[in-house]
């Protein structure tokens, strides 16, 4: 697992901020996101988006006025932080979800989308999707002080999974590959998944935990407990985890 590095940020030490609900994180989100694409003016801005119902509402947002014709889409690159290997329109791909949600209403350039593949062998796509990164980040090795994502975001699974990033797999052993395949003991499909390295590569990390159900496994990630796969994410820029009041334990709320 990647470890923590200079200047950057671990699970207990990124900043946290707590929004009402999922709906005021979604808009949160999507306004920082706003803030940092148009920031970043002098290149492509890069986001690995994540699967999950509070992206999904993030996505929905992007989709509408005034972000849909003010995002420079046209220099804004879009991976996944993992997929389920199904085939793009089934209901349970996130690309499908994505593209549904916010891709089919904006004026992105096809050749910014950056689908994980889910034909063939698993680890044969995973390797075809980390020389696609590979191309974009112009290196074959992750330099710290270059990031290869500027945004990476995340969603949190109640057994403390992150992208597919699942207890008990090899996976979180990884320390080379960008991308991996990944087999859950505990959910349904293979998965495509991006690994600690390659999100350590990123200006900012954002965890999206929304729901009552997520407030146990929030502080046991926070504390660093090596039973959470989640526990181990780091990024060499900030780490930033969004909650809302249920899923921080503040109230009873929806999940
Ligand atoms: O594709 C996915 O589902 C994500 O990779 C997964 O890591 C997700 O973010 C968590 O399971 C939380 O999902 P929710 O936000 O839906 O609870």
């Amino acid at each position: 697992m990647s470890g923590t590095r200079a200047g950057g940020h671990t699970v207990k030490d990124g900043r946290v901020e707590i929004l009402a609900d999922s709906e005021a994180m979604a808009r949160w989100v999507a306004d920082r996101l706003l803030e940092a694409a148009t920031a970043k003016a002098d290149g492509p801005f890069v986001v690995a988006l994540s699967g999950g119902s509070t992206p999904k509402r993030l996505y929905q947002i992007l989709a509408t006025e005034p972000y849909a014709s003010r995002f420079p889409w046209d220099r804004t690159q879009l991976f996944f932080g993992d997929e389920r290997f199904v085939p793009p329109d089934d209901e349970s791909n996130n690309y499908n979800m994505t593209n549904k949600a916010l891709l089919s209403h904006v004026p992105v350039p096809p050749a910014n989308v950056h689908r994980m593949p889910t034909d063939g062998d698993p680890d044969e796509a995973a390797a075809r999707y980390e020389r696609e990164l590979r191309m974009l980040y112009g290196r074959d090795t992750l330099e710290e002080g270059r990031p290869l994502f500027d945004v990476v975001l995340l969603g949190l699974g109640e057994n403390g999974h992150t992208a597919s990033l699942f207890p008990g797999t090899d996976v979180l052993q990884e320390k080379e590959k960008w991308v991996s395949s990944c087999v859950p003991h505990d959910a349904p499909h293979t998965r495509l998944t991006l690994t600690y390295p390659a999100i350590h590569s990123s200006r900012t990390v954002m965890f999206l935990v929304a729901g009552k159900s997520k407030a146990e496994v929030v502080p046991l990630v926070r504390s660093g407990d090596p039973s959470q796969p989640a526990s181990a994410i780091t990024s060499e820029g900030e780490l930033v985890w969004l909650l809302d009041k249920a899923s921080a334990g503040e109230e009873d709320g929806h999940g």
